[in-house]
Order: C-alpha cells, then structure tokens, then sequence
C-alpha cells in the first residue's frame, strides 16, 4: 500500500517518518519551503524513542499522477481548504482518508467532498514543529486510535491497521472512533483553554489559587456540550481527564499553547469556537470557555494584523 503525507510538520513528519522507518511505502506532499528545507536536512527528529535524520520521499501538488492508497491528513485545520485541493488528484474511488485534525469540523469538510474515503482518526503525541525545521517530540505520549466512522470491520481497516501497526506509533483499531475523537475533543478543548487562558502549563494552573476549580468548571462546561451535541464520554475517560486537567506538577501544555509561545496562528475557532457555538444553538452557555474563547480571538487576531 502507498501512503501519502499530507504536510510534513510536527505530527505527519513524525508519523511519515516512523512508518517509512518501518518498511512502509510513504511519501510526504509538502511545499516548496518545506521541501527545500528537507532537500537539504532532511527530516530532522528528537525524539524520547530515538532521535533520527531521515531523507524521505516528497512530492509538490503539481507532480501527483495517480491516487494512494491512504492519505494521511496532517495540516494545521486553517490550512485544510488549501491541502484538499492540493491533494484531491491523490484520491481515487479506494483511497482511505485519514485526518489527525482536532476537532470535529475537519470530519464535515472532508466527508463532503470525499464521502466515502474518510476513516475516523484521534491522535495523542505532544510534538512541535521548530523554525530550523526540526521536529521534537516532548513526551512518551503516542496513541493513534482509527476506525470506520460507524465502527464496522470492513476489509480496508484491516488493510489500514496492517499497514499502521507496522511501525513504533502505537497505532491501535478502535470499534468507537467517533467517540473517541469526541473525547480527544473535549480532553484538548479543556487543556487548551486553561492553558492558554492562563498561559501556563497545567501543573502552574493547579499551583494557583481557584486553579484547580477554575479547570475542572472548564471542563464540567466542555462535557455538557458534548453530551448534548456530540457522542458521551465514557466514565474512565471522564476520570482520567480530571485528573490530568488538575495534575499537581504537571508540564502538560496544549499544541495551542505552545503556537502562542512562538507567535503562530492557532486552530482558535476549530478547537473552542466551534465547541462554544454548538453549545449555543442547543441552549447551553458556557462562560469559561467563552471567555477563553474571546481571549484567543484577540491573540488571533493581533496575529493575522501583524
Ligand atoms: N502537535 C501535536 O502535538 C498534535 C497536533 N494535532 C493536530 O494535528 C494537526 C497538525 O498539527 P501539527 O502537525 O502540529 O502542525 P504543523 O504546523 O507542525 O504541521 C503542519 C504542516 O502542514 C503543512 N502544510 C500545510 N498546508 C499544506 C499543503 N497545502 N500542502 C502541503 N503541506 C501543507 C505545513 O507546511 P508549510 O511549512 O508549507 O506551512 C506544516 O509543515 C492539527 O490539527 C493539530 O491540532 C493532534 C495531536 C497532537
Ligand atoms: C491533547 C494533546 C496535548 C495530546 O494529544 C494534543 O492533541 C494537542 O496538544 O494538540
């Protein structure tokens, strides 16, 4: 099977890279910044499993000829307009789809033009993508959860998780994707707008006075919404996240956060406006995260103007 890269960032640079390491048959779209800067280090990786220098296989949009097999979708979601139009001559009528966007609305934009191509897909690493193009990944976290939307076992998942479960990644079939991704929804809505609200790691938010309250509301409003938009949190998901969204010492941070510390757009309206509005047209109203919400606009803003 071929697979290829949409963007060769933080995320589809390392998942690319770890998987071609393992024999697979990957490579990455990228533009032509990003392929000089490979030309010429290639993919640079610091990792806690084993730093690599890697010379993959990229193509430009203009070069595609025929369709892959997987695509992997590894764009920031306010770049995905632009990707899809970039990489739709890759998909023919067995290419499967599979995003790591957080987030839901990437699913609508995707299933409309690709209705049948899309598999369901949560990703949990911590990695960032440097200026020098260097991808460092910050933690042992790496939890790659896919599956057809409504949960069946169809041949091309099997296909999917063969190819997948090749390579370091922990790569794993989920029966409930779209639960999951629901749940990976609410855990980085919660982590992104405590840290970014209070702009500081979650361990210095519990250290705070009102810290832990404050995080636990954020979360309590988060999972409100969610039980009444989306699918429902399972009871050991719900339990693990209030413990990690109030983790004494903690230097979990989301990828927002670390966009803001390096001055970069962030997926504002993806990851909390989205979930602040399908709360509002269902009657719920969620005051911490809205103010985080309006918080980071006016980030997002200053940055776009600048
Ligand atoms: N980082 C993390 O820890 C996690 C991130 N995620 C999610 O994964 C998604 C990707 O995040 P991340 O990898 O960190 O983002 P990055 O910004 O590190 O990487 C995105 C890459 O996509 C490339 N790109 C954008 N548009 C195109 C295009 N049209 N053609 C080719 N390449 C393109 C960009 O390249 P260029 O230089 O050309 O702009 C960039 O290298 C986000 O939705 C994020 O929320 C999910 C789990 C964890
Ligand atoms: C939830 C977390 C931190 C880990 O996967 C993440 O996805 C992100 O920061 O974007």
């Amino acid at each position: 099977m071929r697979l290829l890269v949409i963007g060769a960032g933080s995320t589809g640079g390392y998942l690319g890279t770890r998987l071609a390491q393992a024999g697979r048959d990957v490579t990455f779209l990228v533009r032509p910044e990003r392929a000089a800067q490979i030309r010429e280090s290639g993919l640079r990786i610091i990792s806690p499993f084993g730093d690599t220098i890697f010379h993959p296989t990229f193509i430009t949009a203009e070069t595609i000829t025929k369709p892959y097999d997987i695509i992997l979708v590894t764009v920031k979601a306010f770049q995905l307009d632009a990707a899809l139009d970039a990489f739709s001559p890759a998909v023919g009528g067995n290419t499967m789809i599979l995003p790591v966007l957080n987030g839901m609305r990437h699913m609508d934009i995707l299933s409309e033009r690709f209705p049948h191509n899309v598999i369901g897909g949560a990703l949990r690493v911590m990695t960032v993508l440097e200026e020098d193009g260097r991808i460092i990944q910050l933690s042992l976290l790496q939890e790659l959860a896919y599956g057809e939307l409504d949960g069946s076992l169809t041949p091309r998942i099997q296909a999917l998780d063969a190819f997948l479960r090749s390579a370091q990644i922990g790569a794993r079939l989920s029966s409930c994707v779209r639960r999951e991704m629901w749940e990976k929804w609410i855990l980085l809505s919660a982590l992104g707008a405590v840290t970014c609200l209070m702009r500081g790691l979650i361990g210095e938010v519990e250290a705070c006075p009102e810290g832990k309250a404050f995080a636990l509301q954020i979360l309590d409003e988060i999972v409100a919404i969610v039980r009444a938009v989306g699918e429902a949190p399972s009871d050991n998901f719900l339990t693990a996240t209030r413990q990690q969204i109030i983790a004494k010492g903690s230097s979990v941070a989301s990828s927002m956060y670390r966009d803001i510390e390096r001055g970069r757009s962030i997926e504002v309206e993806e990851i909390i406006g989205d979930m602040v509005r399908r709360g509002k047209k269902v009657g719920i109203n969620a005051p911490l995260l809205s103010a985080a919400y309006a918080h980071l606009c006016i980030y997002q803003n200053r940055v776009k103007a600048a």
